[in-house]
């Protein structure tokens, strides 16, 4: 470890950097001996963008772009992940070492790429986080030239507020490192091209070793094709091969298995990355660091003071143009196995050994097996249908032309799941997706127990549970996490009220566009950074829960409840809520916005 501390000083190493820990953590430092001009280091930075370090070899601390400091006798003060120290990026070479990197999205002509993928390498490419050797492939059917393509994928980049500077030039760096090479999924020898293709540029970089990420962004049916050619005939042989696989991963249990096993067949578990964007938001980034560094929730977080927990996810618009794949999966597969799944596996799970990926995933994987299959009696389900609103027809699902007419697939879900472990027996989780409801919105809402022997309980009338304590983590729009507390409304006599103790992100943080989830989750896959990705067994527990009841909804053709497009859903939903006595928090009217 010392000499690949040598490697990074330039052989100039500090005296103090012989007690090095065993990896670089993302914010950790090192600190070189001082000869000649100051060399300037960012260690590790995998930036979770609040928080970019940089250290010179002669100052004792240093500032972090969050305001924190750290000194020179504290390192490795934070330790989200880890990397290795080859990859350690020189800020005042502007490189990574030795190395180069291609990202190559398979489907880069689909609607993913553009919306998502390509943006988000941008920004971090304009943020400087990305290797000074950085390239982009584009890998699809479709045939394009390289022109072409950086066409498409120009009108797909902006630039976000707060980084307008110099953004022309840098979308015109940003495109000149991009590629395209056509090819069919299936075929060896469009691999082959592919990698001569690749080979060619990352020679031309001069750089030593060449690290490679595959972003599958396909349909499902040539999900395994393409892993094995990639795999087979792009890997690369002078530093890492990744993959990061898109959702859905297979339609239940077996299929998922299948998946699993094909992958498997060409790459070892550490090369893929199952991308479930929902954990790249800011707010479950930070669920987490809520729940084990405040003391005032922890404390609170079991069946002894909370009643019931609700995770939603609502949008405003219907399955326009999505119709085709959406009808083989519907909402339960498409939202509530994956998203809301993994946002209360994150919530509920027990305090893990430390940040490491593992630890955290150890976690989530009891706290998904301690969980009781969903049952149908505990599930409703929905489907939009037309609705005529403002002079216009918005169209129902059945009237989307690529879904089948009869189908019955629900666009509204909702269930009720109980962890049968000591910390959350009998808390009803509370877990509701839908689409063209009447807002787009995704919180989780945790409803607080109300107060024993409260000496105010005549102020509330006869229901209590109405004035409960109600902590809300609102995921997006908006982002913001707010506690309703009660509260006495000033002036002369007793009057009580239900206030907000409110954290409004945009107001305190004074940021107007958070990154997108993409740019946190395409950066921890080039810094190697599991943490936010899903492991198998967690993949194999999440479809154990559901697989029985899609299988049993599928059998029995269970015919959704109709919703008109735009409402707040099927009002099957609260008699669900009422049997576990829970009041749906998102349908109370209680947003003056809305
Ligand atoms: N779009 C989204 O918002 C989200 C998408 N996903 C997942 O990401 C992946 C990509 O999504 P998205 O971009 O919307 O998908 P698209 O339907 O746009 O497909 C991506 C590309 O794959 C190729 N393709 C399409 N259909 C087939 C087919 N039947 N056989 C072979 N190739 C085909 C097309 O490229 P060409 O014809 O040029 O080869 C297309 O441009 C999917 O797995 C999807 O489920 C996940 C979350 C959100
Ligand atoms: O994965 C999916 O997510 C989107 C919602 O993502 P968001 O980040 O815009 O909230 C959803 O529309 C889509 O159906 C689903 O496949």
């Amino acid at each position: 470890m010392l000499q690949q501390f040598q490697r990074l000083c330039h052989g100039r190493v500090h005296e103090g950097a012989a007690s090095v820990p065993r990896m670089i953590h993302h914010h950790s430092w090192v600190r070189c001996a001082h000869q000649g001009p100051p060399a300037s280091y960012r260690v590790g930075d995998a930036s979770r963008f609040a928080a970019r370090s940089s250290f010179t070899a002669d100052q004792d601390t240093a500032s972090l772009t969050n305001g924190a400091t750290v000194s020179a006798s504290s390192p490795s003060v934070y330790s989200f992940g880890s990397l290795n120290v080859e990859e350690a990026y020189d800020l005042e070479r502007n490189e990574w070492g030795t190395t180069s990197l291609s990202v190559v999205v398979v489907g880069a002509s689909g609607d993913l790429a553009k919306k998502k993928i390509f943006p988000a390498l941008f920004a971090l490419f304009y943020e400087g986080l990305l290797p000074a050797e950085f390239h982009v492939f584009g890998f699809a059917r479709s045939k394009m030239t390289d022109a072409e393509f950086r066409d498409v994928i120009a009108s797909t980049l902006s630039c976000r507020i707060s980084a307008r500077d110099k953004c022309q030039e840098k979308q015109e760096d940003f495109l000149r490192r991009c590629f395209y090479s056509p090819g069919q999924y299936d075929k060896a020898d469009s691999f082959r091209e592919l990698n001569s293709r690749m080979s060619e540029v990352e020679a031309a970089s001069g750089k030593q070793r060449a690290n490679r990420m595959f972003f599958l962004s396909i349909p499902p049916n040539v999900f395994i094709a393409a892993a094995g050619g990639a795999a087979d005939f792009c890997s690369t042989r002078t530093g890492w091969t990744r993959v990061i696989v898109e959702k859905p991963f297979g339609r239940d249990s077996a299929s998922s298995a299948a998946l699993g096993r094909g992958l498997a067949a060409h790459l070892r578990e550490d090369q893929i990355y199952r991308i479930d964007h929902y954990l790249g938001k800011e707010l479950i980034e930070n669920l987490t660091v809520l729940r084990f560094s405040n003391l005032v929730f922890e404390p609170l977080w079991s069946r002894q003071y909370i009643r019931n927990v609700q995770i939603v996810f609502s949008e405003n618009f219907g399955t326009e143009g999505r119709g085709g794949y959406f009808d083989q999966y519907g909402i339960i597969r498409d939202v509530i196995q994956n998203h809301l799944l993994q946002i209360l596996a994150l919530f509920a799970m027990e305090p893990p050994v430390s940040l490491a990926a593992e630890d955290i995933r150890n976690e989530k994987v009891k706290v998904l097996r301690s969980m009781r299959t969903v049952q149908l009696e505990d599930t409703v389900l929905g489907q939009y249908r037309s609705r005529h609103h403002g002079g216009r027809t918005l169209p129902g699902y059945l009237d989307d032309a690529t879904v089948p007419p009869g189908s019955l697939t629900p666009t509204f879900a909702a269930c009720a799941m109980f962890i049968n472990n000591a910390r959350w027996d009998g808390v009803p989780f509370l877990l509701k997706a839908g689409k063209a409801l009447h807002t787009r919105r995704a919180e989780i809402r945790v409803q607080f127990r109300h107060v024993p022997g409260n000496l105010y309980k005549h102020k509330f009338g006869p229901d209590l549970d109405s004035a409960t304590n109600e902590l809300v983590i609102r995921i997006q729009p908006k982002e913001a996490i707010y506690l309703k507390v009660n509260n006495k409304v000033p002036g002369l006599g007793l009057r009580l009220d239900t206030t907000r103790l409110d954290l409004q992100y945009q107001s305190a943080f004074n940021q107007k566009e958070l990154p997108d989830a993409y740019e946190r989750l395409l950066l921890d896959v080039v810094n190697g950074d599991k943490r936010l990705f899903i492991r198998y067994d967690e993949l194999e527990a999440a479809w154990d829960l559901f697989t029985p009841l899609l299988h049993e909804i599928e059998s029995r053709k269970v015919a959704p409840e109709l919703y008109p497009y735009g409402s707040r859903g099927p009002v099957g939903a609260h008699y669900l809520a009422a049997k576990y006595g829970v009041r749906w928090g998102d349908l109370a009217n209680e947003d003056p916005e809305e």
